[in-house]
């Protein structure tokens, strides 16, 4: 079975918190990519608002209810009491847990499982009472005492952290050594019986290397770089547009 797409839609929200106005529309994107087949929509709604706004959630969730019902709502962040209410709220079909301290830039590192066994045990409970499946950030590394642990939270999946991975875009050989730890990290929790996922700076380009490494990946959630090639592929048909708009015959 093919990994699922789940289009991250932080990138597109910070482009519209630019400027007072609707657009680009988050759930306008949201729209177009599942209806070009995206499995779902992910979010990470970070404690300043400063991309995804609260009140991007429940127009999120209508969208996938009311015209695609099919789809995943996946709901990621540190697990605080705010983030959790919000997740009660907007039941997502699953969150995504990750170690972010709010001044964080963006997601750097998986969890330290050893020493937030409890916390994570907890939170997994009280997510898994409302049937949201669970999945936590995990970094690349095997480490099979850890992942675990990740197991005992209770957890259903791993997302793998792929930072360091995306890194080595410029360096073929590092790629290939990053995607083989993966892949041995991957193998380890589904012995375990966790699901795998895997998201961060993930592109068309680094994708296929991955997936051939971990041929059971379910899920891959992508925002910055599949919003960078919505522009570069969208750029010229606009152009025309505004051409157009402009008064040329185009
Ligand atoms: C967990 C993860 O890797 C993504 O959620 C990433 O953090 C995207 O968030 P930003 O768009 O805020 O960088
Ligand atoms: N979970 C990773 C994610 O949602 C998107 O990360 P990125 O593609 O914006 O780096």
């Amino acid at each position: 079975m093919p990994a699922k797409l789940s289009v991250n839609l932080n990138a597109v929200a910070m482009l519209r918190n630019r400027r007072d106005l609707p657009w680009p529309s988050v759930t306008g994107l949201g729209r177009i990519a599942l209806a070009a087949g995206a499995s779902g929509l992910t979010v990470h709604p970070r404690p300043d608002q400063r991309h995804i706004r609260f009140s991007d959630l429940q127009p999120i969730r209508d969208l996938i209810d009311d015209e695609f019902p099919e789809a995943e709502f996946n709901m990621e962040g540190y697990p605080n009491e705010s983030f959790l209410e919000l997740v009660e709220r907007h039941e997502p079909e699953q969150v995504t847990l990750v170690p972010d301290d709010p001044a964080q830039a963006t997601s750097d590192h998986g969890w330290d499982f050893r020493k937030n066994h409890n916390l994570l045990g907890n939170v997994v409970a009280r997510l898994k009472k409302k049937g949201f499946r669970v999945s936590v950030f995990a970094d690349g590394d095997p480490d099979p005492e850890a992942l675990r642990i990740a197991r005992e939270t209770g957890a259903d999946r791993i997302e793998l952290y792929t930072g360091p991975y995306g890194g080595c875009y410029d360096d073929p050989e590092k790629a290939e050594r990053v995607a083989v730890e993966l892949g041995r990290t991957a193998e380890i929790a589904l012995e375990l019986g966790l699901g795998v996922n895997a998201g961060h700076d993930l592109t068309v380009a680094n994708l296929p290397l991955l997936v051939a490494h971990i041929p059971a990946l379910a899920e891959v959630s992508i925002g910055h770089g599949l919003t960078a090639d919505a522009l570069e592929y969208g750029m010229a048909e606009t152009v025309r547009r505004f051409r157009r708009a402009c008064g040329e015959a185009v």
